[in-house]
């Protein structure tokens, strides 16, 4: 059964949109998931904002969310034809912030903005509209263009409290009790998700492999050519723990031990889990394989691989000087992919592997978060590529496990400079250890080891590494000195 909510589009009227858009300008920026952190802003403009009705009073408290979609332009944008960067707001409004939505606040929380009827804040950290959010997709609702579905033979429980999943996201999950988790995508475009999409196809294909699509949340407009995916809903895997966290516990034991053991004795050995993740990330590809389009690039099209690599180099080298030194060498790297002619086989892929986008469950290694890297555009996200991209993105994850607990220990400082270099080799060990370790899984299970390729691997891994170089000179400046001491050695080998 679907229902359609009647609604009459209520939209702000022109001051009140222009407050809001003016407290977006002010608050976008602060969130972990803003895609223009560094920029200069030139303009917010409320694309669409629609009311949402049937939210009903919270203990006597009215509330009311707006569904936004924010524009955001730069003044380096507008130079060089960047087209504006689309944001998904759920505002909430209260006459009064109660203390446990303070932190939420769009603007001032101490003071409301009367054009808006009262405060505004970030509702999905309010568990009376995510429960609403809920309740649409269990209904199979439509509200004005939001069009809320679920899979067939999907029956959801409403009765769930939804609470904001903390830490480092590009998106928003709201996880509801421990059985679903809501992903918010904030940056959507017209399109299908690639989330949404891969998500279908491994659940078609029966892989053991993710956590099941349950539904989905999309923006039908008729001035869009295709609907935008908002949301998606999924299984919660209670249970689970990244293999970042996994990882990282290992690298802690092989610190705590005495130097000369090594890293298969440190305890916490991690290489039996990354040859299963290699195991698990074959039989994800052979799925998409077999459900999704494949195809071949050779000749030009893999001049144009590289040439999109190139410009990426020169962006962030441009962007980020200290890569600088490494750019000939890296782009050497690059025209020997280039010029090996092909043919390369291509298919769908994550496209943003790492470990913390794997989770251990009781039963094995399931892989989330399909998206594809945040920052490229859509048509990127969901085009066909090698696969060696995802085993790249994994390899420099093992890199950067080993690396970053380096980088946050203040005691090294008081350490002799032997000691410290003999930390830093036993943490390279570690990463060679479970990167042949993840190599060999994924041959077992596919019956090619990727290191065979090795111009094509060494090209993903160098555009990986540059792309993290930008990804944390924007975000983590204090997690640079990692992907750019890759690059060094990348750029020498
Ligand atoms: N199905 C799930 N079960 C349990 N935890 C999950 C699930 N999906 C995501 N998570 C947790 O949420 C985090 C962020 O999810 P992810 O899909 O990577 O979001 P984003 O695209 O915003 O980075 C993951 O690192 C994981 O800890
Ligand atoms: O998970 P996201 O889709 O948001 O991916 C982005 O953020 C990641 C960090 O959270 C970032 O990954 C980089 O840091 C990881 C450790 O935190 C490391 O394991 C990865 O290898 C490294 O790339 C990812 O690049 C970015 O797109």
């Amino acid at each position: 059964m679907t229902s359609t909510i009647d609604m009459a589009h209520a939209t702000l009227d022109g001051r009140a949109a222009d407050r809001l858009a003016e407290l977006l300008a002010g608050w976008l920026p602060q969130q972990r998931w803003f895609g223009g952190k560094g920029r200069r802003i030139q303009s917010v403009t409320l694309a669409s904002c629609l009311a949402t009705p049937g939210i009903g009073d919270d203990h006597g408290e009215e509330v009311r969310l707006w569904h936004v979609l924010a524009q955001v332009t730069y003044p380096d944008g507008a130079n060089n034809g960047e087209a504006p960067q689309t944001y998904q707001v759920f505002v909430g409004v209260r006459r009064s912030l109660p203390d446990r939505l303070r932190h939420a606040a769009i603007g001032d929380p101490g003071t409301a903005v009367p054009e808006l009827g009262g405060h505004c804040y970030d509702g999905l950290h309010d568990a009376h509209l995510a429960a609403w959010l809920l309740e649409r997709l269990a209904a199979r609702d439509t509200v004005g263009p939001l069009r809320f579905d679920r899979f067939a033979g999907q029956v959801l429980r409403t009765d769930l409290r939804g609470t904001v999943l903390t830490g480092e996201q590009s998106n928003t999950s709201v996880v509801y009790g421990d059985r679903y988790i809501a992903k918010v995508f904030r940056r959507p475009a017209p399109g299908r998700s690639p989330e949404l999409e891969l998500g279908l196809a491994l659940a078609v294909a029966e892989s053991p492999h993710i956590a099941p699509p349950i539904g989905w949340a999309e923006y039908a407009d008729p001035d869009l050519d295709e609907p935008m995916t908002l949301l998606t809903l999924q299984a919660f895997l209670p249970s689970a723990t990244d293999g970042w966290a996994l990882a990282l516990t290992s690298v802690r034991d092989l610190f705590a031990a005495e130097p000369d053991v090594s890293a298969a004795r440190a305890g916490a050995d991690f290489a039996p889990e990354a040859h299963r993740l290699g195991m698990a990330t074959a039989r994800v590809h052979r799925a998409l394989a077999a459900t999704l389009p494949t195809g071949w690039l050779e000749g030009e099209e893999l001049e144009q691989l590289a040439a999109s690599m190139r410009r990426q180099l020169e962006l962030t080298s441009r962007q980020v000087p200290q890569l600088l030194p490494y750019a000939p060498g890296l782009g050497e790297a690059i025209d020997r992919l280039a010029a090996l002619g092909g043919p390369l086989p291509v298919q769908r892929v994550h496209g943003d592997f790492h470990l913390g986008q794997a989770m251990r469950t009781v039963t094995g290694w399931i892989l989330l978060d399909f998206e594809g890297e945040p920052a490229r555009s859509l048509t990127e996200r969901r085009a066909m590529v090698s696969p060696l991209k995802d085993i790249a993105g994994m390899l420099r994850s093992f890199d950067y496990a080993a690396h970053h607990l380096l980088g946050t220990m203040s005691t090294l400082a008081d350490q002799p400079p032997a000691a410290t270099e003999l930390m830093t080799v036993r943490a390279a060990e570690w990463a060679a250890r479970n990167r042949d370790a993840f190599c060999r899984g994924y041959a077992e299970s596919l019956g090619y080891d990727p290191r065979a390729q090795a111009a094509v691997l060494r090209a993903f891994e160098i555009d990986k590494a540059v792309y993290e170089v930008g990804y944390e000179a924007a975000n983590r400046p204090a997690w640079l000195p990692i992907p750019l001491n890759a690059c060094a050695r990348l750029a020498r080998h």
